[in-house]
């Protein structure tokens, strides 16, 4: 397994608008999508983009808000209320391999590998098992195209 780029940070917040508001106006964001809901995850997402190397985008940053109280972050939200930092999420070749590894290494799964934000597939493991992080891993788009919409 060898580490990948650092695809997004996932940002949970109680209200995307805000968050939109405070990327661009305070820290001065140039591109940000569209939010657009992803029920299967139980979250409205977007994206912000940072700067890149020669014209391509940095690593995002993934807002996402709960669409409702069963959202998997609903819980991180009644613990944080204004949200914050939520997970990292690390690109691979072979999602499919890199299940198998951290499978090998006893880590837990959540769930199965599924289609995440930006089309590809990805799975979770949990904080516990990395070293506290909440840590996501997603195919890299093969197209080399990051923007999901
Ligand atoms: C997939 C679409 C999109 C994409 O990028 O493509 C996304 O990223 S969507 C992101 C939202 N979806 C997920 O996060 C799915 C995976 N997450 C989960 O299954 C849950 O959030 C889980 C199991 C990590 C935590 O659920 P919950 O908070 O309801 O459970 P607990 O309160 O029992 O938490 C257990 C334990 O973990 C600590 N915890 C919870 N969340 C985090 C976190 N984000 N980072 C670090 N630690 C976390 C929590 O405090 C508990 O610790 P304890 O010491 O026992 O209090
Ligand atoms: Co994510």
């Amino acid at each position: 397994m060898k580490l990948g780029r650092l695809n997004h940070i996932g940002v949970a917040t109680p209200s995307i608008a805000d968050s939109i508001g405070h990327y661009r106006e305070t820290m001065g964001a140039v591109k940000v999508t569209e939010p657009f809901d992803l029920e299967a995850q139980g979250v409205k997402v977007c994206f912000v983009d940072t700067p890149g190397e020669n014209g391509t985008h940095g690593t995002q940053i993934e807002l996402i808000e709960p669409l409702s109280d069963a959202s998997p972050i609903a819980g991180f939200l009644a613990k944080n209320p204004l949200g914050g930092q939520h997970h990292v999420c690390f690109e691979v070749e072979d999602i499919a391999e890199a299940r198998e590894w951290f499978e090998e290494q006893g880590k837990r799964i959540l769930g199965p590998t599924r289609i995440g934000a930006h089309g590809t597939p990805i799975f979770f493991l949990h904080p516990k098992d990395m070293m506290g992080q909440l840590t996501e891993i997603m195919e890299t788009p093969k197209e080399g195209a990051h923007w999901s919409n």
